[in-house]
């Protein structure tokens, strides 16, 4: 079983406008509003691909009840902390490029903080744990360390895509998979990245440090791939054009558990995961399979050189 952790889960509130005047009254062309939340995004990419997981976090308010209902709808199983607060909404600007407004999100009481270990409980070995998107104030900072170190004795294979010390610190834990964006990345060395072989040492000092297997996304540029046993790929993404990357990386870290679950090769879960992060940037919300193998069929890797 696959489950995954958002410790502060959102509704996304996409308001698609000409163009953002700040200080006016702006008026939206349409709006969504999405299921959200880093980890959330991931099962239900997953969903979509056809692998169940469960999704774990806190909720609350009727902003946590309509998210609930949301995945249910769209057959994820939620697992939720129920919490006094109310889940945060989070804006998606969209105008001719995307401009994120992220709420801080409800505090967590320590009651929730302790019931989250109490469901990891259930995890068995062979199960996947994906811990993935940025953790409320009210959490402490090294709650993903606490995490992988309650679970340490089960051989559960993790995945972990946040930054800074919240990635980090989870290196002596061995996490299976990390997934920074370059950006990320690179802040984690205090450098600015724009060739395969700057990404490329980077990610291999993440492994250095304890990372087993590290997934470096590029955006538009595509993404490179630091496996266990070596081998590094890199590629741009299959052709598309741009509509809406929030949760491209979430569908990439989907992609690539597929993949790897399907076949077992890291080159296929790289191809997954690449595909599957494109596809969804290539349209308004999350990817559903049909749209992965599309951009599958006939597509091969063009290796990253600089960007
Ligand atoms: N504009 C784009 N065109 C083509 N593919 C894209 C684009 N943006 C993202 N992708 C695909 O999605 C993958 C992940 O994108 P990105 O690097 O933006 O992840 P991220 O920063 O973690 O995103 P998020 O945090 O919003 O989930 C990329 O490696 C690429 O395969
Ligand atoms: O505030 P965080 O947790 O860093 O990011 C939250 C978020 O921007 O990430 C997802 C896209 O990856 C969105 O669904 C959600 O709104």
């Amino acid at each position: 079983m696959i489950y995954t952790i958002t410790c502060n889960p959102s509704l996304d509130y996409v308001m698609n406008l000409p163009q953002l005047e700040t200080g006016r009254v702006n008026r939206t062309v349409s709006t969504q509003l999405y299921p959200g939340g880093k980890g959330i995004n991931v099962s239900i990419v997953l969903q979509n691909l056809g692998l169940a997981s469960t999704a774990l976090g806190f909720a609350g308010g009727f902003t946590g009840k309509e998210l609930t209902h949301r995945l249910k709808q769209l057959g994820c199983r939620a697992d939720f902390i129920n919490i006094p607060g109310e889940t945060r909404i989070n804006v998606k600007l969209q105008t001719s490029e995307m401009t994120d407004v992220n709420a801080a999100g409800p505090a967590i009481p320590q009651e929730a903080v302790t019931q989250l270990f109490a469901k990891l409980n259930t995890l068995q070995s062979g199960d996947t744990l994906v811990l993935a998107g940025a953790i409320p104030k009210s959490l402490p900072s090294d709650y993903y360390e606490q995490i992988l170190t309650y679970i340490s004795k089960k051989d559960v294979r993790v995945v972990v895509d946040a930054t800074r010390e919240l990635l980090t610190d989870t290196l002596p834990c061995h996490p299976f998979l990390m997934k920074p964006n370059e950006q990320e990345l690179g802040e984690i060395f205090g450098k600015e990245l724009h060739t395969a072989a700057d990404v490329t040492a980077c990610a291999q000092e993440l492994q250095k440090r304890g990372a087993q297997n590290v997934l470096v996304s590029i955006g538009a540029h595509g993404a490179l791939f630091a496996a266990a046993d070596g081998m590094v790929l890199s590629s741009a993404p299959p052709k598309g054009t741009a509509v809406n990357a929030v949760g491209a990386g979430d569908s990439m870290v989907a992609g690539f558990l597929y993949g790897l679950e399907q076949s077992g090769s890291y080159t296929k879960a790289f191809r997954w995961g690449l595909a599957a992060g494109s596809a969804t940037a290539y349209q308004p919300w999350l990817t559903k399979k049909a749209e992965v193998e599309a951009l599958l069929n006939g597509f091969s890797f063009s290796p990253v050189t600089e960007f």
